[in-house]
């Protein structure tokens, strides 16, 4: 494969919004501004071997950072299969330029040509369970269970809704809600796999690698006020600290064997998103030389455990004995790699994956399960946590 990589400037004069060059069929990757977006399937690629794949291709680049790059989802089983896309067009930005890279003489033009705006249009939606209430409520005991029996210290059981509606859904607009609402987490789009996740699994960005584990969280109220006290008695919540802590211990363990240094917040931070706020602790260090790429850690990390759990196999075979569902794609992790073995993975949550139609959505979310937690209290969390794709889908 041949790759050709110019600044944006040679094609457009201002920058396109990245959700408009994804559109409803395209690829996205994007926060705060800095990311991709992509058009066309040049080819697809296990993710064990894209970095090998991608330095493969000869690459004629006047811009210096750039490099050949794909994106895609691993599953949330350990060591399923991820198949990445190397993309026939992408526009990157970052903070302070912006590029595009062509295989194989692709059409630049028309992958930067404006799409045209989603039409507001009106439906009628339904939402259903996928797996019953009472399913749920008795998978969250069965885990607090083990964990007061002391076979586990964390598990995270999660519940699947369904969403339906009369006319097909628009990704395009979809994205752009997204954008407006979470603007700050990673927002992706790729092969009908849509959402805004807060959490960064595992950035490599040179020699540095970045992660930013979440667990712990309370609810929005709208209320300025309100949202500080209910921050101030997350942080003081034993319960939540305990969720807290596993993960960040997990997570620290499994990175420092790459890092020549690592460093951490002393104590977690308030991160808060449109739905809710968690506790979140950032992370940062510098890889050991010569470096792994990010594929070798997100197999390192994946699945965190915010979303499976500690030790990490007796939780996964909990959550599959009790769950009642197939978990897929959610919970997992969804992002991109170059040819340099940098990239930016986030945790795929707060995610819906469209039918082939577009008439209806899967909507995954959960939340961690330790000695103190209450099951209604935990069907609420999860409640919260759907708002987010919920109010980007759903316009009656
Ligand atoms: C499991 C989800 O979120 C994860 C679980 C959290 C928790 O238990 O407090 C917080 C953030 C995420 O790591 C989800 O969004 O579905």
């Amino acid at each position: 494969m041949r790759a050709i990589t110019r600044p944006l400037s040679a094609f457009v004069d201002h920058l396109p919004d990245l959700n408009d060059v994804a559109g409803g069929d395209g690829m996205l990757f994007v926060r705060d501004g800095v990311g991709l977006a992509a058009r066309g399937v040049a080819a697809r690629v296990a993710i064990d071997d894209a970095v090998d794949l991608l330095a493969s291709i000869d690459h004629d680049s006047t811009v210096d950072d750039a490099a050949p790059l794909a994106l895609g989802n691993v599953p949330f089983i350990p060591g399923a299969d991820g198949s990445l896309i190397v993309p026939e067009v992408v526009v990157v930005k970052r903070h302070d330029q912006a590029w595009v890279t062509a295989i194989d003489g692709a059409d630049v033009a028309t992958a930067l040509a404006a799409r045209p705006d989603p039409l507001p249009s009106s439906a009628s939606w339904a939402i259903e369970s996928i797996v019953d209430e009472e399913v749920y409520l008795r998978a969250v005991t069965a885990a607090r269970d083990a964990v007061r029996g002391g076979e586990l210290t964390k598990a995270v059981i999660a519940r699947p809704i369904r969403v339906s509606s009369t006319t097909p859904i628009d990704v395009h607009a979809v994205i752009r809600r997204l954008k407006a609402s979470f603007g700050s987490s990673y927002r992706y789009s790729i092969d009908g796999f849509v959402g805004a996740s807060p959490e960064l699994l595992v950035e490599v960005d040179g020699a540095v690698v970045r992660s930013h584990p979440l667990a712990g969280t309370t609810r929005r109220s709208g209320d300025v006020d309100t949202d500080r006290r209910l921050a101030e008695e997350l942080q003081a919540s034993e319960k939540n600290q305990i969720e807290h802590r596993v993960v960040i211990d997990d997570v620290h363990d499994r990175l420092l064997p790459w890092a020549s240094y690592l460093d951490w917040e002393p104590e977690p931070s308030i991160v808060k998103v449109a739905n809710v706020q968690h506790l979140g602790t950032r992370m940062e260090g510098m890889l050991s030389q010569p470096g792994p790429t990010v594929v070798e850690l997100v197999r390192a990390l994946c699945p965190t455990p915010a979303l499976g759990g500690h030790p990490r196999d007796a939780a996964i075979e909990l959550i599959r004995s009790v769950e009642g569902f197939e978990r897929g794609r959610y919970g997992g992790t969804v992002g991109w790699v170059d040819a340099n073995g940098d990239g930016t993975w986030a945790v795929a949550i707060r995610c819906a994956e469209f039918s082939d139609d577009r008439r209806s959505a899967r909507l995954v979310a959960g939340g961690g399960i330790v000695a103190d937690s209450e099951p209604l209290a935990e069907l609420a969390e999860t409640q919260a946590k759907f708002q987010a794709m919920l109010s980007a889908i759903v316009r009656p």
